[in-house]
C-alpha cells in the first residue's frame, strides 16, 4: 500500500489535469494521486535538458534537502520518481499558485503594508526553520512563493538551496536584481544571503520593482555594490527602517530572522492583516 516506502511510484498513479506553470526544464501539471484522490502539484523534468545545462546534481540535491524539510511555509515535496525521459516532483498543491501573479495583477503592481508584512513574516520564519536545519535557501523572489487556498505563504523550489557555508557558484539564475553584493563579487557567503533577498522582497512587495533593477546587468552588478537605491515617497519610515536593516553590504550586520519577526513594522502591519 502506499505508506510503505518501497511503493514505486509512477505516472500511472496519477490522473494529469490542467498546466499550472512552465519552468525551462519542464512543466507543472495539477493532478490527483487514482487510489486516494489526494490533489498534487506534479513537477516534470526533462532528464536530456537537466544534462545540457549540468544540473543534475543540483536537482538530487533539491530532493535531499526537501526531503528532511517540513514546515507549515514551505512548500512539501511528497515523493518523487523517474522513468527514461523525465524526472517528476510530486509536491504539495497551493491553492493560489504563484504569488508574483498575484503582485503583477494587485493595484500598483504592490501589496498594502499589511499584506506584505504578512508575508515577509512567513517567508522569515519558513526561512528561520530551513536556517536551523543547515540550508540556505538561496533564490527567494516572488517567483519561487506560492500561495494556499487562505493566503498563506510556500517556499518552493529549492533547486538552488545549499548546505552552508558555501562557494557555490549560483551561475544560471534568472534575475540578477536579488543576487547578495558576497555573491556578486563570488565571494564565500553563509546564512545571510537569505536575509538579503528578503529586503529585496520586502522592497518589492512594497513599491512593485525591485530595488536595484536596470536595464542591463553590469549597472544592476554597480548599484548593488554601491547600494545605489533609493525609496519612492509612499514608503512608511518603519518599512524603510526593515529594508535598510537587510539591505546592508557585510552579511553579518544584517538583521537576523528573529529580529525581523519582531520588526515594529511587521508587529505592527500584522495586527491590520
Ligand atoms: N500551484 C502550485 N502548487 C504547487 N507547485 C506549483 N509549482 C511548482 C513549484 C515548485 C516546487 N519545487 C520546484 N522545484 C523545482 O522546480 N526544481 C528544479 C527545477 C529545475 C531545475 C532544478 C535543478 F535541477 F536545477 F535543481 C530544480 S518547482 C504550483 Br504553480
Amino acid at each position: 500500500c502506499y505508506g510503505n516506502p518501497e511503493y514505486n511510484w509512477s505516472l500511472n498513479d496519477f490522473e494529469l489535469g490542467a498546466r499550472l506553470g512552465r519552468g525551462k526544464f519542464g512543466r507543472v501539471y495539477i493532478a490527483r494521486e487514482k487510489y486516494t484522490g489526494y490533489v498534487v502539484a506534479l513537477k516534470t523534468l526533462v532528464k536530456k535538458e537537466l544534462h545540457k545545462s549540468h544540473v543534475e546534481k543540483l536537482i538530487l540535491r533539491e530532493i535531499e534537502i526537501q526531503s528532511h524539510l517540513q514546515h507549515k511555509h514551505i512548500l512539501q515535496l511528497l515523493t518523487w520518481f523517474h522513468d527514461s525521459h523525465r524526472i517528476y516532483l510530486v509536491l504539495e498543491y497551493a491553492q493560489k499558485g504563484e504569488l508574483y501573479k498575484h503582485l503583477t495583477n494587485a493595484p500598483g503592481k504592490r501589496f498594502p503594508e499589511p499584506l506584505a508584512a504578512k508575508y515577509i513574516y512567513q517567508v522569515s520564519d519558513a526561512l528561520h526553520y530551513c536556517h536551523q536545519n543547515q540550508v540556505i535557501h538561496r533564490d527567494i523572489k516572488p517567483e519561487n512563493l506560492l500561495l494556499t487556498i487562505t493566503n498563506d505563504i510556500k517556499v518552493a523550489d529549492f533547486g538552488w538551496s545549499v548546505h552552508a557555508p558555501s562557494l557555490k557558484r549560483k551561475t544560471m539564475c534568472g534575475t540578477l536584481d536579488y543576487l547578495p553584493p558576497e555573491m556578486v563579487k563570488n565571494q564565500e557567503y553563509s546564512y545571510h544571503v537569505d536575509m538579503w533577498c528578503l529586503g529585496v522582497l520586502c522592497y518589492e512587495f512594497l513599491t512593485g520593482k525591485p530595488p536595484f533593477e536596470s536595464e542591463d546587468q553590469d549597472t544592476t552588478y554597480r548599484k548593488i555594490r554601491s547600494l545605489d537605491f533609493d525609496y519612492p515617497p509612499f514608503i512608511s519610515s518603519a518599512a524603510e527602517n526593515l529594508i535598510s536593516r537587510l539591505l546592508v553590504l557585510d552579511g553579518k550586520s544584517r538583521l537576523s530572522l528573529p529580529e525581523v519577526m519582531k520588526h515594529p513594522w511587521i508587529q505592527e502591519q500584522m495586527k491590520k492583516a
